[in-house]
């Protein structure tokens, strides 16, 4: 058990992680990309790649869900370099939260700008289909709320200030980009701007807790990315992130849906193409 005012790393790890990497590339990316649930095939696309099983990697978590490779890859997107993680960390897996987080400060100390995070998601909004595609432009953090904030515990200065602003997570230019990439894309018709919550998981959210959710004013749930939100907005990234809608929520007591992996990953198998097309090319233009 984790004691709040310790923390799960040192500066120091970071660094070693950080130098280790780069010794292994001479690639120096300066944006990072996040692949939610089924949506890592993106990293097969990088060009001039080294990819790194995160076993190899010191200090580095192990991805233990499915969908999540939980492998490393640098690469480049029309020569611009970027490092993409195939797999993410979620706290239900039971790791500390400054541990589902770990690769944000890496990516800083990498030199890395700009962070995308993506993420499945099921859809709270009566109005979303499955397959949409929801422009993150701002969340509602329900286990930071209950006290679990990956920045909980003593403030590490040499990364930020101990009460980093939110107001402004979601880097209003790149959404702008992201938007006219969409539209060149011809996927206007299934882009959506929204309101990102994090519940913990495992368990998917009961009827009255969807309903609940609404209410407060989001748009989509699920389980990870605001940790990593918070993380690189506290080391000075820019940050984008996009929720693939990968279900519709249950929010009716007569309904006979339920809530499941296997058709999270369905709908992210279905989409992943014009995922990967659109984040390849904001990539492309960002980086
Ligand atoms: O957020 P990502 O990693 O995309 O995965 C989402 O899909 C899983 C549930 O189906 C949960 O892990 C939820 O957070
Ligand atoms: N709830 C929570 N997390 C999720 C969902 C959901 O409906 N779909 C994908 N990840």
């Amino acid at each position: 058990m984790y004691h709040m005012l310790h923390f799960c790393y040192a500066f120091e790890d970071y660094k070693e992680t950080a130098d280790w990497l780069l010794a292994q590339t001479e690639l120096r990316p300066k944006v990072a990309v996040i692949c939610g649930s089924g949506l890592g095939a993106f990293a097969e696309l990088l060009e001039n790649q080294t990819a790194i099983p995160y076993k190899d990697i010191p200090h580095f978590p192990q991805s233990t869900v499915q969908g999540h490779a939980g492998r490393l890859v640098f690469g480049e997107f029309d020569g611009k370099p970027c490092v993409c993680m195939q797999g993410r960390f979620h706290f239900y897996e039971g790791y500390h939260i400054s541990k589902v987080t770990f690769p944000v400060r890496v990516f800083h100390l990498l030199g890395v700008q700009t962070l995308i995070v993506t993420n499945a998601a099921g859809g709270l909004n009566q109005d979303y289909k499955v397959g949409d595609i929801m422009f993150i432009k701002d969340h509602l953090n329900i286990p930071g709320m209950a006290g679990l904030n990956p920045l909980g515990g003593l403030n590490e200065e040499r990364f930020g200030v101990r009460f980093p602003c939110m107001s402004d997570a979601y880097d209003k230019d790149i959404c702008s980009i992201a938007m006219e990439t969409a539209k060149e894309l011809g996927y206007a018709p299934f882009i959506q701007q929204g309101v990102y919550t994090m519940v913990a998981g495992p368990s998917y959210e009961t009827i009255a807790e969807c309903n609940m959710l609404r209410m407060l004013g989001a748009d989509a749930v699920g389980m990870s990315t605001i940790p990593e939100v918070i993380l690189a907005r506290h080391c000075g990234l820019r940050v984008f992130g996009l929720s693939l809608i990968t279900n519709k929520v249950v929010k009716d007591y007569d309904s006979h849906e339920k809530a499941n992996h296997e058709e999270v990953l369905r709908t992210s198998q279905h989409r992943a193409e014009n995922l990967q097309n659109l984040v390849s090319c904001l990539v492309a233009k960002i980086g």
